[in-house]
């Protein structure tokens, strides 16, 4: 992680310099990563923001790798119901439950010989938990209603944007499953810190688009690349689709498009999310902090219907309501952890070595 100091210009650097080699670095770090993971068998967890391009990642490491002629299989943990994710996951047998009608092949098995990628692992209930860790660490698949466990001989990914070790500290992530499954770590950088892919990614998603809707593609001006070039991107890769998908659809084909057709991307940051995203960009790192004030805006000008504002960054109902409670529980530990400090400060005196500021006054 950098430790540059992005607000200090009077070192004879400028801050796009210092930028420019921080984002050279991130990308390139990304890339020997992935090829160094892609040369073994081990469980890769991919971290970064939502959006970043985690399980597309995931599945260029099944294509580099040995297993490339097996199936690739994901299973987005968000969209699913707590009792359907173990259904999806490890399979069930006829009568197992009133619905199973029939038996059904459980995604481990259905990536047999391939990888199996498991995104947004961190909303993987407990108990569930448990299951996973049983699976991965016997490497056999035992479906909902049946004793019969079953070989697997699959490459396990799980992605995230969440920080696993922060909901292992709380309680919320068992630790033995972290370990299994952060064998391999790899980053995917947030794409302000990887502004040199603009352009292709910008043309690549024009091109699609205007193939699918069978017109001609629209080019961008300078000015209106610059103009997303300065965006903070705090729903990544999803979210410039989405901006490309927008400006295509509304302008005519075939005309450039212009800086100011993507006015409505700053409309929607007011006030503190603007200063989060400016600290984001400042600082290179990744902000959970961005991502629920994203959020909780969506929320206000989607006068609080969660189907929409979900819609608005780009993540499912569920995976919105969940990063919502748990910022609030995580708030309310904070809050709890304070307390507890400050009384037992209280009760054993004035004590000069507890001198945590973090506390607050
Ligand atoms: N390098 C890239 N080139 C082209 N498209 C990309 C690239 N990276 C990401 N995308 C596109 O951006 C979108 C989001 O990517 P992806 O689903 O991999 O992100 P993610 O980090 O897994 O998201 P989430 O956190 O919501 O699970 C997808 O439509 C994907 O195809």
């Amino acid at each position: 992680m950098s430790s540059a100091a992005p607000d200090r210009r009077d070192d004879g650097h400028s801050s796009a310099a210092v930028a420019s080699s921080r984002t050279h670095s991130a990308q390139a770090e990304f890339q020997q990563q992935l090829e160094r993971a892609a040369g073994s068998d081990a469980t890769v967890l991919f971290t970064g923001e939502s959006g970043s391009g985690k399980t597309r990642a995931a599945a260029a490491l099944h294509g580099l790798g040995a297993r490339r002629g097996g199936p690739f299989v994901g299973v987005h943990l968000g969209s699913l119901t707590p009792s359907l994710i173990e259904s999806e996951l490890f399979g069930h047998v006829r009568g197992a439950f009133t619905d199973a009608v029939r038996d059904r092949t459980g995604a481990f098995r259905r990536a047999q010989g391939g990888t199996l990628v498991l995104d947004d692992v961190d909303l993987l209930p407990l108990e569930l938990q448990v299951k996973l860790l049983r699976t991965v660490q016997e490497r056999v698949v035992e479906p909902v209603g049946s004793e019969a466990a079953e070989p697997i001989d699959v490459r396990l990914c799980a992605t995230t944007n969440a920080d696993l070790r922060q909901l292992v500290r709380s309680g919320r992530f068992r630790e033995d499953l972290y370990f299994r499954l952060a064998v391999v770590v790899v980053h995917v950088p947030p794409l302000r810190a990887r502004p040199d892919e603009l352009p292709e990614l910008v043309t690549g998603a024009v091109q699609r688009r205007a193939a699918r809707a069978k017109v001609a593609p629209r080019t961008l001006t300078p000015a209106a690349l610059e103009r997303l070039a300065a965006h903070p991107w705090p729903g990544n890769v999803r979210e410039l689709e989405n901006a490309l998908e927008r400006v295509c659809a509304l302008g005519p084909a075939g005309r450039p498009i212009e800086a100011s057709e993507f006015d409505f991307l700053t409309e929607g940051l007011v006030g503190e999310e603007r200063r989060i995203a400016r600290e984001a960009i400042a600082s290179g790192v990744s902000s959970a902090d961005l991502e629920v004030a994203m959020i909780e805006e969506a929320l206000e000008q989607q006068r609080g219907n969660v189907s929409a504002a979900a819609r608005a960054v780009g993540l499912t109902r569920r995976a919105l309501e969940y990063r919502l409670e748990r910022a609030q529980k995580e708030e309310q530990d904070q809050v709890d952890r304070s307390a507890a400090r400050r009384a037992a400060r209280d009760e054993g005196g004035a004590d000069a070595s507890d001198s945590n500021p973090a506390d607050g006054a």
